[in-house]
């Protein structure tokens, strides 16, 4: 069964703990926390404040994918409030091997994101080190975009790529996931769903995780 990762960008703000209530009275097994800093994307979200607040009240894995440059400077401050796996992007790091080493070092697990136009291939140096891959499969910044279908092909080879060095490896998909192509990226190797708009957008949201986590 995937892991569902319910993102709150696609929550109401106003009524966060409508949502905080959705991931813990149902299946999803993580919070999925988007970042942005308007640089990175071309969108502002939510940062260190808000999820300090929604610490207080969870129980479940907060999965922090930070869209902002120089994630570097803030993992310290991510790991205080609460977050258990840190994302960062691939195109936002330049010295990577030691970001993922230093988000480790601070006990938290370490996460690689890449945009739709980033190859798989250029993880081959750093997967075995890697406890969680996020494949963008829509540009990031915004909820509610169309899913890129050659994201599948990554997926298999990032599966491929992983059998090798790094079995248990987290593959993570990240956009436009809903209930018509969830079982299509099990298949393809994702044990990881990210889903928006399709969960909080639903007439009823514990029963669309339901659906998700049962494709
Ligand atoms: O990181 C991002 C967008 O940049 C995602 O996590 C979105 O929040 C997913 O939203 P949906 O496509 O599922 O509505
Ligand atoms: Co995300």
């Amino acid at each position: 069964m995937p892991i569902i990762a319910p993102s709150l960008l696609a929550a109401d703000f106003a009524n966060l703990s409508n949502a905080i209530d959705i991931v813990e009275n149902s299946q999803a097994d993580w919070y999925h926390l988007d970042v942005m800093d308007g640089v990175f994307v071309p969108n502002i979200s939510f940062g260190l404040p808000v999820i300090s607040s929604l610490q207080k009240h969870k129980k479940k894995v907060f999965d922090v994918h930070l869209m902002i440059v120089q994630p570097e400077r803030y993992i310290k401050d991510f790991k205080n409030v609460g977050t258990d796996i840190l994302t960062v992007h691939y195109e936002a790091s330049t010295h990577l091997h030691r970001t993922i080493g230093a988000i480790k070092e601070e006990g938290m697990k370490a996460g690689v994101a890449l945009n739709p136009h980033t190859p798989v291939s250029l993880l081959k140096d750093t997967l075995a080190d890697i406890d969680l891959v996020c494949l963008m499969s829509v540009n990031p910044g915004f909820g509610g975009q169309k899913f890129i279908e050659h994201t599948y092909n990554k997926i298999s080879e990032l599966k491929r790529m992983a059998q090798e060095v790094n079995p248990n490896l987290f593959i993570e998909i990240d956009g436009g996931v809903g209930l018509g192509n969830a079982k299509q990226l099990v298949d393809a190797g994702a044990n990881v769903l990210v889903a928006g708009s399709s969960v909080f957008g639903a007439q009823d949201p514990i029963a669309t995780v339901a659906a998700l986590k049962n494709v």
